[in-house]
């Protein structure tokens, strides 16, 4: 970044107008793009002392997202919404991180083999490796490699998972032991259920379900060459538990999630996604933690656990989900992930504010973790507690005793609660096809009973 001088001197903001006239033009060439960029970035660092007078900073920061749009390939809503989550400087590392491909990482699969002895054998096939870091005593990176790494004597062989090292995380916050119960909510194609497996010692069950019945081929191909022998495949939707079956030690809900944790993998993230899509998934997810958080056994002796993870780092997805959770469940609380790095999840963002225990979550980044873009929570699941309506009152007490338990029913998915910002979706997306939304729906009027009662 060039000092204050410089560059600044020269630099220009363009205006509305001139932004459209560019646009129709097709737009600037690259070096233009960078260096508004870098200046735009430079002013916004100081805006009181950097910016041209009398242009707000709302109109740098527009300018900015435009040029990030333009010059990484993201529609800007995903350019915005990405934008939002960083102070702005940290936010072109993160864009940029998006742009290079995250190191190459393996798991040793401790059913097969050892991690010295799968590195050794390893090496002596002209693979470059090293352990990952500290964190984990399975990971191996590789730097450079002969030969194909899906397709050496080990890798058919089942001695280890082609695995980024973020989606160790969940398992290892999840800490799964021998002789328990396991789901593995949405699983395939199997990398953290196989860790599982392994952790477990191939003894207890883990269930590895998901709902898309194509996609269980590879992960029982993995679940059959890794060894796992305590798994079962089955393809149910998600939402379909704990009625299909319930009472698990331990629950693992890896969620569908936008990606927008691994857009160096998979680009085509930076435009398909909508405001629409979010609204959708964030519902989901929401769907999916309360029957997952359903499926634990509070009683457990060993567990009690349930791990919601994703590999996005918006928001919607994650601290809102989590909070959602933990507003609609009483019974459960957040601990501590047991991971010893990651940043506090959001404990407020953009004037909403979350439960305060939410810090105790942990979110992963390309630019920070040199990892994949991912997001893990913990909760503890205790016993509801039974609650008893007086008729007398109307109201509910908590009760040890044997009170009628209508906490289910109190406490099922809300999907009202989404409601409003599905249909503003659903109208935004309209707008965007050139079609005309109805309306907004305004809130109900009183009916003339409910307006002599309050008369
Ligand atoms: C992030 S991926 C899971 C990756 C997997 N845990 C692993 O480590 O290999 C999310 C999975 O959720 C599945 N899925 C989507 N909707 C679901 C639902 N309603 N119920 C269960 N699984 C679902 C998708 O098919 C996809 O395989």
């Amino acid at each position: 970044m060039d000092g204050e001088g410089g560059e600044a001197e020269a630099f220009h903001l363009p205006t509305a107008e001139e932004r459209e006239e560019e646009k129709k033009s097709g737009g600037p060439d690259v070096h233009t793009v960078q260096r508004r960029m870098r200046e735009c970035v430079r002013v916004l660092g100081n805006f009181k002392k950097r910016a041209a007078p009398g242009r707000p900073r709302s109109e740098y920061v527009q300018q900015l997202i435009s040029d990030i749009s333009s010059y990484y390939g993201y529609n800007e809503f995903l350019a915005e919404k990405l934008f939002q989550l960083f102070p702005v400087a940290e936010a072109i590392e993160f864009f940029e991180a998006n742009e290079v491909p995250r190191p190459v990482t393996i798991r040793t699969n401790t059913l097969r083999t050892r991690r010295r002895d799968l590195a050794q054998a390893l090496i002596n096939r002209g693979v470059n490796l090293e352990p990952i870091g500290k964190w984990t005593n399975v990971g191996l990176q590789v730097f450079e490699s002969s030969v194909p790494i899906g397709a050496t004597p080990e890798y058919l062989a089942g001695h280890y998972m082609l695995q980024a090292a973020s989606s160790f995380l969940p398992v290892i916050a999840l800490s799964p032991q021998p002789g328990e119960r396991v789901l593995d909510m949405a699983s395939a194609p199997g990398g953290k259920t196989t860790h599982m497996a392994a952790l477990m010692e191939n003894t207890g069950v883990v269930f590895a379900n998901d709902a898309n019945k194509a996609r269980t081929k590879s992960l029982t191909a993995n679940v059959h060459r890794l060894g796992c022998k305590n798994v079962v495949v089955c393809s149910y939707d998600g939402r379909e538990f704990p009625k299909v079956i319930g009472g698990f030690d331990r629950v693992l809900l890896d969620a569908p999630c936008s990606g927008t944790g691994v857009i160096s993998k998979d680009a085509s993230v930076k435009t398909n996604k909508s405001e629409r899509d979010f609204a959708l998934l964030s519902h989901l997810q929401k769907q999916l933690i309360l029957c997952a958080i359903d499926s634990v056994q509070p009683d457990s002796k060993t567990g009690g656990y349930l791990v919601y993870s994703t590999c996005s780092v918006t928001v919607d997805e994650n601290e809102a989900v989590v909070d959602y959770a933990l507003r609609k469940r009483p019974n459960v609380k957040l601990v501590d992930t047991g991971l010893e790095f990651g940043r506090p999840g959001y404990t407020s963002y953009r004037g909403k504010n979350f439960n305060e225990k939410v810090g105790l979550t942990r979110r992963f980044y390309p630019h920070v973790h040199n990892m994949d873009g991912f997001y893990v929570a913990k909760f503890k699941v205790e016993k509801r507690q039974k609650v008893k309506t007086r008729p007398d009152e109307g109201g509910a007490v908590a009760t040890g005793g044997d009170a009628m338990d209508v906490d289910a029913e109190e406490t099922k998915f809300d999907s009202d609660e989404d409601k409003p910002y599905l249909e503003e979706a659903k109208r935004k997306q309209m707008k965007a096809k050139g079609l005309r939304p109805r309306p907004r729906s305004k809130p109900a009027e009183p009916t003339p009973i409910a307006v002599e009662a309050a008369a």
